[in-house]
C-alpha cells in the first residue's frame, strides 16, 4: 500500500528548494530575483502578491468567510474533509471526460487519480493536491470567490442564528472552510485548457490571482496550501491527519495518500575495522569456523536508525455498494449516508434500502432517507428535475445532477446507483436518453417506497404495529416515533407524490398521515380511518383549512361530529390540491364535509356534474377548451383524439370539483360536443379509448346517479 516517492516522481514529495528553482526557473518566465521575491512574500503572510491581479469577493462571500475566520467553532477538523471531497469531485470530473476522450488525462504522473497530502512543519504548511480536472484563471475568480451560489446567503442566515458550521458542506460553500485552520491560503491550479495560476487570500476581503511561474508545473489538477494558524498545529501531526482521514473520507473513491516521515532499523554493512580483523584471520581458523553451527555467526552487518519517507495510502477504496449487503454493518451505512450526502450532523439516517436489480437491466443500489430535510428541499421544485442520486457506471462517476432518475417528489433522497448495462463511453446527453433509464426508475421508486413503508412498520408508535406483541414493540423501541420524524420532514414530498404519481398513487395514499377528530392529537392513517369506520359508512370525510382549530369550529364539522363520524383535518395549504388527485382509496370516496353536495349523495353527484359541464361548455376560453379545439383542428387521427380524450378527462375531474358520478363518461359527452361544433366526423368519438368504452350517454347516467344516492339521506 505504499509508495515510494521516488518512483511516483512527485512534486509534493521533492519540494523544489528556493536555491534550486532560482538556478532553473520551471516556466522560464520570472527572472531569479522575482521569484525570490514572490517567495519571500509568501512566506512573511504580510501582503498578497505585489504583482498579483487583485479582486474583491463578493459581499455574502466575504460575510461568510468573516464568519468562519473569527469563528470559535471547536470542530475544525471539517475543512479536511471539504478540500477531500472537493478534490474527489474534481477527480470525478476528468475521469468522466476521459472517457469519451482519454487524452485528457494526460500522461505519467499527470493520469494518476489520486489525492495527496503533505505536511511541510517548519513552514506550518498542509498541503492537499489532487490530480482532478483543475481551475482556469476564469474558474478560480468565479469560483472561489465572485460568484455566490445560492447556498451562501443561506449559509450565512444559519450561522447568525446559531447554526452549525459542520453542515458548511451542504450548503456548497465547503471550500471556505480552510479559513477555520489558515489565515492565509493558496490554490495553485493546472486546467488542461489553461496556464497554471495561483490564488491567494487572507480572507480580508480580498484575493489575489497570478500565473504561476515559480512552483513546479502540476501537470494538471489542484493543490491547495494552507498557511495554518499558530493555534492550529495540530494538523501537521501525521497521526492526527490519518485519524482525520479515517473518521471522514474512507468512503471516498480515489485513493488518498499522506507522506509519511519514519524512523527505522535498517542493516547496513558491519564498519571496515570489523571486516579487516575477519579478513585477517588465519586460512585455517577460518575453516574452523565455517564448520562451526550457523546460528553461532555473527552477521557482518549492523543495524542504525534511518529517516525515510513514503507515500501510505490512508482509505480502502472499495466501495459500499458493491459489498453484500450482510457485510456491510449499521454503523459503515451510516458513515457512508454521512459522506454521500455531505451531512456531518450527529443523526444517523431514518433508513436506507441497499439492493442489487438483474434482469434486462441490472444495477446497484443504495438509497438513504436522511434524517432531516435539507434547507431548500422544495426551493424552485417545478424547475428542477435533478435528483440527489450519483450515478455511475461500472463503478465510474457520472453525475450527481442527473435528470429524472427518480420523479421530483423523491428528491430529498440520497443515495447511489451504478449501472453495469448503461454504456460508459457516451455524452451524459446521450445517456439521458437511454431507455434503460425508465426502468432503472421505475425501480428505484418501488424500493423508495418500499423503505419508507418499513420505517412506520417498524415504528412501535404506528397503528399498523397494533397487532405486535410488547416483546415485539420493545425490539422496536429504537424506532419508536421514527414515522411521525419522516412525516415532519418529508410528509409534503409524499402529497406531492400523491399529486404527480399516477401510478403509485395508492402506495403513496398508504403513507399519509394526518389528524382527525379521532386521532387524539396523533397521527392516523387512511388504513386507520377506514377501520374506524362505522357500519354502513361509504365515504372517507374531510375538512380543509388553515388550522385543526378554525376547523374545529366549522358546523359543517359539527353535523358530522354528532353522528359519531370521524373527518379528516386538512390544514396545509397544499391539501386542496391533494384533494383533488386522490379521488378515493380502498373503493372509499373522499368528500369534502363543507361541501353542499353532502347533504345528499345523488344530489351532490348530480350538482357536481352539472358545474363542470357548465364550466367546460360556457367558457369557450377556458385554456384547456382553447388547447382541445387546437389539437382537433390539427389532427383529428386516433392519437390525437386519445390525448385529447384524456385532457377533457382531467380537466373535468379539475373543474367539478372532483365529486364527478363518472368522470370518463362525463368527459366523453363534453368531448362529443366539441367534436360536433368543430363539425367532425362521428366516428372519431372518444370511444376509441378503451377505457371509454360502453359508457352510457350523459342522459342515461344523470338519471344512474339519481338511482344510486352515495349517502343514506336519513343518516346526514
Ligand atoms: N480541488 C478542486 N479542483 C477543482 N475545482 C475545485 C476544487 N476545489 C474547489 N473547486 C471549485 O470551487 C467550487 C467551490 O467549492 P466549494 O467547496 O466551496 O463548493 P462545492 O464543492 O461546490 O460544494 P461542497 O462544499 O458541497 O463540496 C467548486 O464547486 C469547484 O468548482
Amino acid at each position: 500500500l505504499q509508495v515510494n516517492a521516488e518512483e511516483s516522481g512527485d512534486d509534493l514529495a521533492n519540494p523544489p528548494k528556493v536555491e534550486e528553482k532560482l538556478g532553473a526557473v520551471p516556466h522560464g518566465l520570472s527572472t531569479d530575483s522575482e521569484v525570490a521575491q514572490r517567495e519571500a512574500e509568501s512566506i512573511s503572510r504580510k501582503t498578497l502578491r505585489s504583482s498579483a491581479e487583485k479582486f474583491e469577493f463578493q459581499a455574502e462571500v466575504s460575510r461568510l468567510m468573516d464568519i468562519i475566520i473569527n469563528s470559535l467553532y471547536s470542530n475544525k477538523d471539517i475543512f479536511l474533509r471539504e478540500l477531500i471531497s472537493n478534490a474527489s469531485d474534481a477527480l470525478d470530473k476528468i475521469r468522466f471526460l476521459s472517457l469519451t476522450d482519454k487524452e485528457v488525462l494526460g500522461e505519467g504522473d499527470t493520469a494518476k487519480l489520486e489525492i495527496q497530502i503533505k505536511l511541510d512543519k517548519e513552514k506550518k504548511i498542509l498541503s492537499i493536491r489532487d490530480r482532478g480536472i483543475g481551475m482556469t484563471k476564469e474558474d478560480l475568480i468565479k469560483n472561489l470567490g465572485t460568484i455566490a451560489k445560492s447556498g451562501t446567503s443561506a449559509f450565512v442566515e444559519k450561522m447568525q442564528s446559531g447554526g452549525d458550521l459542520n453542515l458548511i458542506g451542504q450548503f456548497g460553500v465547503g471550500f471556505y472552510s480552510v479559513y477555520l485552520v489558515a489565515d492565509y491560503v493558496e490554490v495553485i491550479s493546472k486546467h488542461n485548457d489553461d496556464k497554471q495560476y495561483v490564488w491567494e487570500s487572507k480572507a480580508d476581503g480580498a484575493f489575489a490571482i497570478s500565473e504561476d511561474t515559480w512552483n513546479e508545473p502540476l501537470g494538471r489538477g489542484t493543490e491547495i496550501r494552507l498557511h495554518l494558524r499558530d493555534e492550529a498545529k495540530e494538523y501537521l501531526e501525521e497521526d492526527k491527519l490519518k485519524d482525520l482521514v479515517k473518521k471522514y473520507s474512507e468512503f471516498i473513491n480515489f485513493p488518498i495518500y499522506l507522506w509519511t516521515t519514519k524512523e527505522v532499523d535498517v542493516e547496513v554493512p558491519a564498519d571496515e575495522e570489523e571486516s579487516s580483523e575477519e579478513e585477517e584471520s588465519t586460512p585455517e581458523a577460518k575453516e574452523d569456523e565455517d564448520t562451526e553451527e550457523d546460528e553461532e555467526k555473527k552477521p557482518k552487518t549492523k543495524t542504525i536508525k534511518e529517516t525515510t519517507s513514503e507515500w501510505e495510502l490512508l482509505n480502502d477504496v472499495k466501495a459500499v455498494w458493491l459489498r453484500s449487503p450482510k457485510e456491510v454493518t449499521d454503523e459503515e451505512y451510516s458513515k457512508f449516508y454521512h459522506s454521500l450526502a455531505k451531512d456531518f450532523g450527529d443523526e444517523k439516517p431514518m433508513s436506507w434500502s441497499h439492493f442489487t436489480a438483474e434482469g434486462d437491466v441490472e444495477f446497484k443500489a443504495l438509497l438513504f432517507v436522511p434524517p432531516k430535510a435539507p434547507h431548500d428541499l422544495y426551493e424552485s421544485y417545478y424547475n428542477n428535475n435533478k435528483s440527489n442520486l450519483k450515478l455511475y457506471v461500472r463503478r465510474v462517476f457520472i453525475s450527481d445532477e442527473f435528470d429524472d432518475l427518480l420523479p421530483k417528489y423523491l428528491n430529498f433522497l440520497k443515495g447511489i446507483v451504478d449501472s453495469d448495462t448503461l454504456p460508459l463511453n457516451v455524452s451524459r446527453e446521450m445517456l439521458q436518453q437511454h431507455s434503460s433509464l425508465k426502468t432503472i426508475k421505475k425501480k428505484l421508486i418501488r424500493k423508495a417506497l418500499d423503505m419508507i413503508r418499513k420505517i412506520a412498520e417498524e415504528d412501535p408508535d404506528e397503528y399498523s404495529n397494533k397487532d405486535k406483541t410488547d416483546e415485539e414493540k420493545s425490539e422496536m423501541a429504537e424506532k419508536k416515533g421514527q414515522y411521525a420524524k419522516f412525516w415532519n420532514e418529508f410528509g409534503k414530498s409524499i402529497k406531492l407524490g400523491i399529486i404527480e404519481d399516477a401510478t403509485n398513487r395508492n402506495r403513496l395514499a398508504k403513507l399519509l398521515r394526518f389528524e382527525s377528530t379521532k386521532s387524539d392529537g396523533k397521527l392516523a392513517s387512511l388504513d386507520e380511518y377506514i377501520s374506524r369506520m362505522k357500519p354502513g359508512q361509504k365515504d372517507i370525510f374531510y375538512i380543509t383549512g388553515s388550522s385543526k382549530e378554525q376547523l374545529e369550529k366549522s358546523p359543517f364539522l359539527e353535523r358530522l361530529t354528532k353522528k359519531n363520524y370521524e373527518v379528516i383535518f386538512f390544514t396545509d395549504p397544499v391539501d386542496e390540491y391533494l384533494m383533488q388527485y386522490l379521488m378515493d382509496y380502498e373503493d372509499k370516496k373522499f368528500q369534502n364535509v363543507s361541501k353542499e353536495g353532502l347533504k345528499l349523495g345523488k344530489d351532490s353527484n348530480k350538482q357536481a356534474y352539472m358545474r363542470g359541464k357548465r364550466v367546460l361548455e360556457i367558457n369557450p376560453r377556458h385554456p384547456i377548451i382553447k388547447e382541445l379545439r387546437d389539437k382537433v383542428a390539427q389532427d383529428n387521427e386516433s392519437e390525437g383524439l386519445k390525448q385529447t380524450a384524456r385532457l377533457v378527462y382531467q380537466t373535468a375531474l379539475m373543474e367539478s370539483g372532483f365529486n364527478l358520478p363518472d368522470p370518463k363518461e362525463f368527459a366523453s359527452s363534453i368531448y362529443r360536443s366539441v367534436q360536433k361544433s368543430l363539425d367532425l366526423s362521428p366516428d372519431a368519438t372518444v370511444e376509441e379509448e378503451d377505457e371509454a368504452e360502453d359508457q352510457p350517454d350523459s342522459e342515461e347516467k344523470s338519471s344512474k346517479d339519481e338511482a344510486e344516492p352515495s349517502y343514506d339521506k336519513d343518516e346526514l
